[in-house]
């Protein structure tokens, strides 16, 4: 935004012009409604526009009586708030008020306040005001009644009005929320319900709880095969700029990762920094507790855009493999054969039913039913440990489409901790390390346990020497249990043949 100290002296004056013309015309509009006819209004209105050749626009905090902000407020007032911070916007007087869950200030105009603005060469006026609450006992008069009405007015000359209302608006819109979004603070939630004060100012049972997501992982810090990470990377650059596509094809804007392997590999990690990479939100569903299939879409819909939605450990949450599906249709099946349930089995049931609800098909309808394409641009994260024991329903293509493995630490993967976490990019004991990592599995989160010094004599000779030494007594462990197994094959085979 650029501001003229010119544009905004003659503006000011202007300002001033308009402000004497709008009282005339509320003096004339009064005496037009007790005196005369219309034909005196518009003679009214031909005076001001020669006394006042400005137009305005002012933009309100609560529109039509709503008692929720005003997205076109919110947005002109973090487009403005680039201005008022900018010595050439003319503003003296800045408003701080405490940003939602951090120690920082938003900052804005103060009351009456003005900051010039100019757009293709022409002169802006805006200007900040606040008018006390309405004297009314209702509902919003109760909620609201506390705090001022606040207003941006915008001066302009009647000449540029289509620029300014065709263009200049939309601009500023545009901008705004390009602002919020900069200075929007990503959240973590997670499904434990709260009671609170909504949007629009009702109280009510909120289903999500949050905190601000501070996740300092990303993908520049994640240890993988270079070129399996720049795949993933791609893939999210493509879902993100994918909304025509999925328009076009006639898919909703959603995208389902499944993220399997073995604990400490980085599966928690990697959804951290797609988070980050994204800039996304995230929605952490406990599964555990969630009641019924009815509950879990609802919490689906209270999720926002531009969101990952979570279920870790999708194996452990519920009963939904199709093994342990088949295990109990099995088991009531012999319970029919028998006559009767066994006690046992009943009260096992009985147990199940106490807790969560939430069967297979709710879930695979949450991923891709017809609830699922509410809304838009969001992922879904399953991740477990054990991948095999998922229903294939769960897992096709189509619902989670992209399947990502992590695994045990590679030397690529080693590299790149060593780099990081010791800041070398070649040592002597690399070779070792090399040749080892090929025979034993170690995860990256063990691997990064090893490379972090943990005292100040510690440095990157003692600790990759450590993690050859552990390294290599995993490999002899390896060794006896094979060498273990081997004999146990020949007892049993030796066994066998007696028999
Ligand atoms: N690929 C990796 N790159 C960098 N750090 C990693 C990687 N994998 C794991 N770590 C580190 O190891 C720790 C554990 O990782 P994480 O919690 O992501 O594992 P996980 O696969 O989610 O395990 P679980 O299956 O037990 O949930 C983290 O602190 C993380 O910093
Ligand atoms: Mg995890």
């Amino acid at each position: 935004m650029e501001a003229s100290a010119a544009a905004w002296a003659s503006l000011n004056s202007g300002v001033v012009l308009s402000l004497i013309a709008v009282l005339c015309s509320m003096v004339w509009k009064n005496l037009e409604g007790l005196f005369f006819g219309r034909h005196f209004n518009r003679q009214a209105r031909r005076l001001a526009a020669i006394v006042d050749p400005y137009l305005s626009v002012t933009v309100a905090e609560y529109d039509g009586g709503r008692m929720k902000q005003s997205d076109a407020y919110k947005e002109v007032q973090a487009y403005l708030q680039r201005a008022s911070c900018d010595a050439g916007g003319g503003v003296r007087h800045l408003k701080a008020e405490p940003a939602n869950g951090s120690d920082a200030l938003v900052l804005s105009m103060g009351d009456n306040e003005e900051v010039a603005d100019v757009f293709r060469g022409v002169n802006m006026l805006w200007m900040a005001y606040s008018e006390p609450p309405p004297e009314n006992r209702g509902y919003w008069s109760r909620r609201q009644s506390q705090a001022d009405r606040r207003f941006y007015r915008l001066f302009f000359l009647e000449r540029d009005r289509d620029l300014v209302l065709g263009e200049y608006l939309p601009y500023v819109r545009r901008e705004g929320r390009a602002v919020m979004v900069k200075n929007r603070q990503r959240k973590l939630f997670t499904n434990l319900s709260t009671e609170g004060m909504d949007d629009n100012g009702w109280w009510c049972t909120k289903l999500w709880s949050h905190v601000v997501f501070e996740h300092p992982k990303t993908f520049e810090t994640l240890a993988m095969k270079p070129a399996k990470k720049k795949e993933i990377m791609d893939d999210l650059d493509a879902f993100r700029k994918g909304k025509e596509y999925y328009a076009r094809v006639g898919k909703p804007w959603k995208r389902g990762y499944l993220l399997y392997g073995p604990p400490g590999t980085g599966k928690s990690t990697m959804i951290a920094a797609m988070a980050n990479y994204l800039d996304y939100d995230i929605y952490d569903i406990e599964l555990t507790s969630v009641r019924t299939n009815s509950d879990l879409r609802k919490i689906f819909i209270e999720t926002t855009n531009k969101s990952i939605i979570v279920i870790e450990d999708i194996d452990c949450s519920l009963d939904l493999t199709g093994k342990r599906k088949k295990k109990k249709k099995a088991k009531d099946a012999d319970a029919a054969k028998d006559g009767d349930k066994k006690d046992g089995d009943q009260e096992e049931e009985n147990k199940e039913k106490e807790g969560s609800k939430v069967t297979l098909s709710g879930v695979l309808n949450f991923i891709d039913g017809l609830w699922s394409a509410c809304g838009g641009e969001r992922i879904i994260v399953f991740t477990t440990n054990h991948v095999d024991k998922l229903d294939p329903a769960l897992i096709r293509r189509g619902r989670m489409d992209k399947h990502i493995e992590m695994s045990y630490c590679c030397f690529e993967a080693f590299k790149f901790l060593a780099k990081i976490y010791l800041g070398v990019g070649s040592h002597h004991l690399f070779d070792d390390v090399e040749s080892l990592l090929a025979e034993v599995e170690i995860t990256p989160a063990d691997v990064s346990e090893y490379l972090t010094p943990k005292s100040d004599s510690d440095n990157a000779d003692t600790c990759l020497a450590d993690l050859v030494k552990e390294l290599k007594r995993m490999k002899a462990e390896k060794a006896q249990a094979a060498q273990l197994r081997g004999k146990e094959v020949e007892a049993e085979a030796g066994d066998d043949e007696e028999e």
